[in-house]
């Protein structure tokens, strides 16, 4: 549903995207991570038309950011990380009024304002006056408005940033109807943990340039180290022992009765090193894969890169 090739923005002497390709499926969720300064609103803001790289192509649902903007506008909704609010406006005319902006006008951009505002759930809020809003409901708000013109492709540059628990949960549920929806999201962010539980895909970006991409199950398990949790009934000392004496095994953090490590190499190697302790005659009663976060990952990644 997007691809890029090669994007190149600079600012000034700021090279901020350096070569940029990614690809995100349709219908996926695409968790677009990276720190601060990495390029994510810069990107964002190439695929929706309103920032021209010095190089490269972009593609969205088909269609050519540099040759067919208005095509571009079409298709995309855009959720910028920071908007402003009209304060002499009511929720629901601030609504009719990006309605209109996409030429909806009269019964129709009323139903649609009423049915956006149930989809965001601040139908209850309709006569309210915009800057009224708690941050988490004008972010709702602003979610509602990038959907006005039923946009097969959604961009939310750091949707939850500024919201409490609660109303991380409401935006994490909203954003799951409109995927069941059909619509192809990507979110940018750098709090990892949210984004595992919503994606269906990821790239991580640094320096403005892609480190990895592919589905979250591939970033999460993945060839490289995997961390493992062993247990025993009683002490882990001789099952320490073996570990530490283990190829390409390596203790992490130990209790009294537990040991976290982590090995590289295939089900072969874990399987066998398992067996080794369990013929040691330790008593093991728990011994799992502990998954490797999103952040495990992006660390990685990022020390590969520097060779660290
Ligand atoms: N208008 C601008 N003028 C000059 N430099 C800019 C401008 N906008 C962004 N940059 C620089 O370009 C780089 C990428 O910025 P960008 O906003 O795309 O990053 P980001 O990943 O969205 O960061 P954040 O998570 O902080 O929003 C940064 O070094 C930033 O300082």
């Amino acid at each position: 549903m997007i691809i890029t090739r090669g994007l190149i923005k600079k600012y000034g002497r700021v090279m901020a995207l350096q070569g940029l390709d990614l690809e995100v499926p349709e219908g996926s969720v695409y968790g677009f991570i990276g720190q601060n300064g990495a390029g994510k609103t810069t990107t964002l803001r190439i695929l929706s038309g309103l920032l021209i790289p010095e190089e490269g192509s972009a593609e969205v649902a088909g269609r050519d950011v540099l040759r067919d903007p208005r095509g571009i506008r079409e298709v995309v909704g855009y959720m910028p990380d920071f908007f402003g609010v009209y304060d002499d406006l009511r929720v629901g005319e601030y609504l009719l009024f990006y309605a209109a902006a996409y030429g909806i006008k009269g019964e129709t951009a009323r139903k649609l304002r009423d049915d956006l505002l149930e989809l965001v759930e601040l139908g209850h809020k309709r006569d309210a006056f915009v800057d009224t809003l708690s941050r988490g409901m004008q972010q709702r708000l602003c979610l509602a408005r990038s959907l006005i013109h039923d946009p097969q492709v959604l961009l939310l540059d750091e949707p939850a940033s500024g919201l409490d628990p609660l109303a991380r949960v409401e935006m994490r549920e909203i954003l799951r109807e409109l995927c069941r929806l059909g619509k192809t999201i990507v979110i940018s962010s750098h709090i990892l943990s949210e984004l595992a539980d919503l994606c269906t895909h990821v790239g991580m970006i640094r320096e403005g340039r892609l480190l990895r991409q592919g589905p979250l199950s591939d970033m999460l398990a993945g060839d490289r180290v995997r961390k493992f949790i062993l247990r025993c009934n009683g002490t882990v000392e001789a099952a320490a022992e073996i570990i530490e004496g283990w190829p390409g095994a390596g203790i992490l953090s130990s209790a009294i009765n537990q040991v976290e490590f982590q090995l590289s190499g295939g089900s072969d190697d874990v399987a066998a090193l398992l067996r080794e302790i369990v013929g040691s005659q330790v008593q093991v009663v728990h011994f799992a894969q502990t998954e490797q976060s999103l952040e495990d990952t992006f660390i990685q990644l990022a020390r590969e890169v520097n060779g660290v």
